[in-house]
């Protein structure tokens, strides 16, 4: 079972224009699409049309509309009731593929949420192959809540994965090694953030970026799935005897519709793969060729596995490109 915590959820408006965006025009609209969305519901919604068992913690009304989509859409869900509306992020999607996201902060989340959503990972964490924690924190839950998170779980026998961004991913890397999670997956933005690289230089070339993703192993990480847009990805691992492995996967022949959702099914990709034992490669593969199928989709259109080609992805080993961190 694959457990995911989205303590900032959001539903997904998507606005696709069928010219560019100019900054201070107007724009006709060509379509508009709503999906409940974040970064965990995204990988239940995977893990719901791949037929892997997936329960999706979150903070929302019981009578919320974000909840009954969740739940006419199949997934298991825990909703804690917060009283507050889920926010809503706005992506601008252009022709040519390019995805501008406008994310919101999010309702003020209270103590007693954060301890309802703790009991109810708590609970369910025994059961769960995986737990990911994903996404950005409300206002009102402290930076350091995934560390502390990573911690109290992996102490349930649970493997963790986390995705996060900005101060709450700082504060994940600063309380290294003692809350190391399992699994990271930063994309290029988020691994400069962290080690004062390049993002531009990190997404562009696969040594750099495992270079900056070593780093996170070397404070006990076991896997990074680093991620580098249009430029696939980067898998790290460390070995059961204790050497790290590093591989780059480059997408297969893509045209590019939204990526909104495109990181959070190259998560689910990787972790499909764990569960099915498959060697690190494939699961590289697995993971790109989803991360590739949702950025070919609208909206976040999350893909389904018949839109997934693993088979088209090539992947190589990597050597490592020191940089400071
Ligand atoms: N322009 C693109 N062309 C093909 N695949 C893409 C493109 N952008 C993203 N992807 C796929 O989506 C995955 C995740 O994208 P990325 O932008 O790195 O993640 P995030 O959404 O977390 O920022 C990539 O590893 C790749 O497989
Ligand atoms: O919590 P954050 O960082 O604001 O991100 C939430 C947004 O990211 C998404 O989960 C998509 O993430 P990816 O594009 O990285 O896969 C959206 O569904 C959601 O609007």
């Amino acid at each position: 079972m694959i457990l995911t915590l989205t303590p900032n959820p959001s539903v997904d408006e998507t606005i696709a224009l069928s010219e560019h965006l100019e900054r201070g025009a107007v724009h006709r609209v060509a379509t508009t699409t709503s999906q409940s969305g974040g970064k965990g519901v995204n990988i239940s919604r995977a893990s719901v049309a791949a037929g892997e068992p997936s329960v999706a913690v979150l903070p929302a009304d019981a009578d919320d509309p974000f909840v009954l989509e969740l739940a006419a859409s199949g997934i298991e869900l825990r909703a804690v009731p917060t009283g507050g509306a889920v926010r809503v992020n706005v992506t601008i999607a252009e022709p040519d593929g390019t995805t501008t996201k406008l994310n919101s902060p999010g309702t003020e989340i209270s103590a007693a949420v954060l301890d309802r959503l703790t009991a109810e990972l708590e609970d369910l964490a025994a059961g769960a192959d995986w737990t990911v924690l994903a996404g950005s924190l409300p206002p009102g839950a402290p930076v350091d809540w995934y560390a502390a998170l990573s911690a109290r779980l992996r102490a349930r026998g649970t493997r963790v994965a986390v995705d996060t961004s900005d101060a709450p991913l700082k504060a994940l890397v600063a309380a290294l090694p003692g809350s190391a999670p399992h699994l990271m997956k930063p994309n290029a933005d988020e691994l400069a953030s962290f080690t004062g690289l390049d993002a531009a230089t990190l997404e562009a070339e696969p040594e750099a970026a495992a270079g900056a993703a070593r780093h996170l192993l070397d404070r006990g990480v076991d896997t990074v799935l680093a991620t580098l847009g249009g430029n696939g990805a980067v898998l790290l691992e460390r070995g059961p005897d204790g050497t790290v492995g590093a591989w780059h996967a480059s997408p297969p022949p893509t045209t590019v519709v939204s990526t909104v959702g495109a990181g959070d099914s190259s998560l689910f990709g990787y972790l499909l793969g764990h569960r099915r034992s498959l060697p690190p490669q494939e699961r590289l593969a697995l993971a790109v060729a989803y991360g590739s199928a949702a950025a070919g989709l609208p909206g976040t259109t999350i893909p389904h596995p018949d839109q997934v080609r693993p088979d088209l992805v090539i992947t190589r080993t990597v050597q490592f490109t020191r940089g400071d961190a």
